[in-house]
């Protein structure tokens, strides 16, 4: 007898379309009126299906970030923007969501999902193993630490200034984020690694390991929907298919973390690297396994690259398009630095109250990750009259905090003197200043961005004189949430002529 596949399949597809048909209405049903945040506000779409974020991220490219803006003009500061997640636009209830280590609380495991691989303190989703996590790493990035690591930053910032000096030519065009995010690669990798990633030395500035961060960057949103890719491409990547460069260079790290946990079984590890911090630490010995560490040090240059470099691109924009700006900060600079090469230390500059102005306004407008981080308490949150449900995801985004007018009026504009004015009024602006989130979530690369940022602009607006070439405010307008805020498609980024070196 003759099995008749196709005859099965036909006469099955029916019922398969009725079962289907019935889960997908009772599914809507359920999120509509009987889910535990059916009574909160928000578009219907939304409430009901994640594709509607999709459509907005993937499909219309990183636009979820601006539709949410819509969604709270429309429904209030409270809105159910997917079945299981709630954003608040509150600047003041940041610190209730974001809350600091004595409260309990966990990352949404979707979110730490994008990465592909859990491991790190970034993508640890439990609470208590997050501050086992970062007992080891908090250390490493203290202030103290940081200072003692400015030579360092120092001798790469030399390295930029030698390569502007070789691209003093009225037709040598910087690409600004190239260099920056080849300076920022070659601190942390020198710091964290022990071993430079030397994309100043190189003529290209490092465009490979740059392209493997932007692709990375451009794929989340596909990632935060289909996390399994991630595993996929792996496979594909161990069955000898040239996958992504994403997966050959955590396949590198991973083979330079099994090497350096070699090295220090056998006492040769360098010491001061982000390996001997954990190797050397009291975390348990499951916590040292070379693949927990290998995600931790991809997660750190990740993390710590493009965010500083991006910064840095900003707010050189803007002080070379506003030249008042640009001479009143080179004035407070040349006073603790009359020749232009005189290295001065971040402790002395960071008492510079333009230059610091000017960094909070750059940070400000860099707007940290514009990636929704939620996270999820385990007790019931009250916002005014809402009772938000425990194992909620709250979102709650750096964008809606930084372009309140209400604290920052006209958000989008450039305005140091802000930082300034509030300081002598004794105004806290900084509790409004979420770039680096708050809480027990808060970035550990606080004072190593501050450092490089600092020391990298004293240096540069010290030695340089820079032109813009061919830019526009839209090369730092954010237009597409890709994890951290890109501008517009077709955007080239900031770029700029190297005039020559200041007095010559
Ligand atoms: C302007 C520069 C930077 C900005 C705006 C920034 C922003 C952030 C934000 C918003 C988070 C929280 C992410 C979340 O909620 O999931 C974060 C976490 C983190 N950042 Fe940064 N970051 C910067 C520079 C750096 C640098 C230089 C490093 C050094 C490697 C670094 C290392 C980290 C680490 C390790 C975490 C995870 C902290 C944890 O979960 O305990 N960041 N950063």
């Amino acid at each position: 007898m003759i099995f008749d596949v196709a005859g099965v399949v036909r006469g099955l597809l029916p019922i398969i379309c009725v079962l289907v048909l019935t889960y997908l209405i009772s599914l809507t049903f359920f999120r509509l009126f009987l889910h535990p945040l059916a009574s909160f506000p928000g578009p219907r779409v939304a409430a009901v299906t994640s594709w509607y974020e999709f459509y907005w991220n993937v499909v219309k490219g990183g636009r979820f970030l601006w539709e949410i803006e819509r969604i709270h003009q429309h429904y209030g500061p409270v809105v159910r923007i997917t079945p299981d997640e709630l954003h608040i636009a509150d600047p003041d209830f940041y610190h209730e969501v974001y809350s600091p280590p004595c409260k309990k609380q966990d990352k949404e495991k979707n979110y730490v999902r994008l990465g592909g691989q859990d491991g790190s303190a970034l993508t640890t989703v439990d609470h208590h193993l997050h501050r086992l996590r970062v007992s080891a790493l908090a250390p490493f990035f203290s202030k103290q630490a940081v200072e003692k690591i400015e030579p360092l930053i120092q001798s790469k910032v030399n390295r930029l200034c030698a390569y502007f000096d070789s691209c003093i030519h009225p037709g040598t065009v910087v690409t600004v984020s190239h260099a920056a995010l080849a300076l920022t690669v070659d601190i942390i990798s020198s710091y964290a690694y022990g071993e430079s990633y030397d994309c100043l030395q190189r003529a290209d500035l490092g465009s490979e390991f740059r392209k493997i961060l932007v692709s990375a960057n451009e794929g989340y949103a596909i990632l935060r929907h289909f996390h399994w890719l991630h595993a996929v491409m792996h496979r594909l990547h161990r069955w000898g298919c040239n996958t992504s460069p994403y997966i050959v260079w955590q396949k590198h790290i991973a083979e330079q973390t099994v090497s350096m946990c070699s090295l220090h079984r056998e006492g040769k590890l360098p010491a001061g690297t982000m390996f001997q911090a954990i190797l050397d630490s009291s975390l348990p010995d499951r916590e040292k396994e070379p693949r927990r560490l290998s995600v931790e040090a991809q997660t750190l240059l990740h993390a710590g690259s493009e965010t500083s470099a991006k910064t840095l691109e900003i707010i050189l924009f803007h002080l070379l398009e506003d030249t008042a700006k640009l001479e009143r900060l080179r004035a407070e600079l040349v006073a603790i630095m009359p020749e232009p090469t005189n290295s001065v230390s971040w402790n002395e500059l960071r008492s510079l109250p333009y230059l610091s102005a000017v960094i909070q306004e750059g940070i400000r407008l860099q707007f940290g990750i514009t990636t929704r981080s939620p996270r999820v308490s385990h007790t019931p949150m009250l916002y005014k009259d809402m009772v938000i449900p425990a194992e909620t995801p709250v979102s709650m985004l750096t964008w809606f905090v930084h372009t309140n007018e209400a604290i920052f009026p006209h958000p989008l504009e450039f305005d140091p003197d802000r930082w300034t004015l509030a300081a002598e009024h004794g105004i806290r602006l900084e509790k409004y200043l979420t770039s680096f989130g708050k809480g027990s979530r808060r970035c550990l690369g606080v004072n190593l961005a501050y450092a490089q940022i600092t020391i990298t602009l004293a240096t540069l607006l010290r030695q340089f004189e820079f032109e813009l070439f061919e830019s526009t405010i839209d090369d730092v307008t954010p237009a597409r949430d890709c994890f951290i805020a890109y501008p517009r498609k077709g955007c080239k980024g900031v770029r700029f002529r190297v005039i020559g070196r200041v007095g010559k």
